[in-house]
């Protein structure tokens, strides 16, 4: 059984229908990343997996059960845990405090503040330090271990890249694939396609709400995606630009 199945999902920020019908699985280990242009519906519908958003109509099921009314902190307390664009940290705490935090509405499991400091050793000195003094990698890595701290089955991450520069982002990533080899299952946001493709087994690309490609990123080119991400994935070979 997958561990993630979304069916037929609508998401609605009022009038506007920003998720339209949006379908997929994901299997336990697996990592699925999620690309598109801006305003496609990424965050909305990793929001709506995470529970912090309310679908307006479709499914979502975890390991076969349906959660889509669950509230958000009790989805964390079933595994699944979003690291939200911008981390959204308490800036006024230590790294320490805000690990912790993690901790409160989660899975009883192996995280601790020793093993997020040493699948982030650039966290270590920074223990104490409050987080609205870090640097913006070391926020992101908060950020994430954070969301660790909760025992996650399904991890769900929005845009970690964002803001930090390709030095800090390889750091990031290096972290994240030792969390990808030790089976967590993860859904990415991520813009840039090369990285996307490269540390995922399955890309969705999103389209104006909907998902314009979806298949395993091995053997996905980047021109598919890039035309699919345009939405001139349906139009012939001749009306594509140079
Ligand atoms: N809080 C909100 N209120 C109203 N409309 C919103 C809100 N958040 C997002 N939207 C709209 O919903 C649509 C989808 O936005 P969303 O942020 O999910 O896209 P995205 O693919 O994650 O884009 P980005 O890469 O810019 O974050 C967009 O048209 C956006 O303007």
């Amino acid at each position: 059984m997958s561990l993630l199945a979304v069916e037929n999902l609508v998401v609605r920020h009022g009038l506007l229908q920003a998720v339209r019908g949006v379908s997929f699985t994901i299997e336990r280990g697996e990592t699925l990343a999620l690309v598109g242009a801006n305003g496609a519906g990424k965050t909305t519908l990793l929001r709506a997996i995470a529970g912090a958003h309310q679908p307006t109509a479709g499914l979502v099921l975890l390991d076969g059960a349906d959660i889509t009314g669950v509230p958000s902190h009790k989805r964390v307390g079933m595994g699944v845990a979003l690291v939200p664009e911008g981390r959204k940290l308490f800036v006024q705490m230590t790294v320490e405090e805000n690990l912790l935090l993690g901790k409160t509405a989660g899975r009883p499991g192996d995280w601790s503040v020793e093993r997020v400091l040493d699948t982030f050793p650039n966290l270590k000195p920074r223990r104490h330090a409050k987080t609205g003094h870090l640097s913006g990698g070391e926020q992101q890595a908060t950020a994430i271990g954070r969301a660790l701290m909760s025992n996650p089955e399904l991890l769900l991450l929005d845009e970690v890249s964002l803001g930090l520069s390709p030095l800090v982002v390889d750091r990031v990533y290096a972290s994240l694939q030792g969390l990808i080899s030790s089976g967590t299952t993860i859904i990415l946001v991520e813009q840039d396609l090369n990285r996307a493709l490269s540390v995922s087994d399955k890309v969705i690309c999103m389209l104006e709400g909907r998902v314009a490609l979806e298949g395993p990123s091995k053997g996905m080119s980047r021109d598919e995606v890039t035309k699919a991400y345009f939405g001139l994935h349906r139009k012939s070979a001749g009306s594509v630009p140079a």
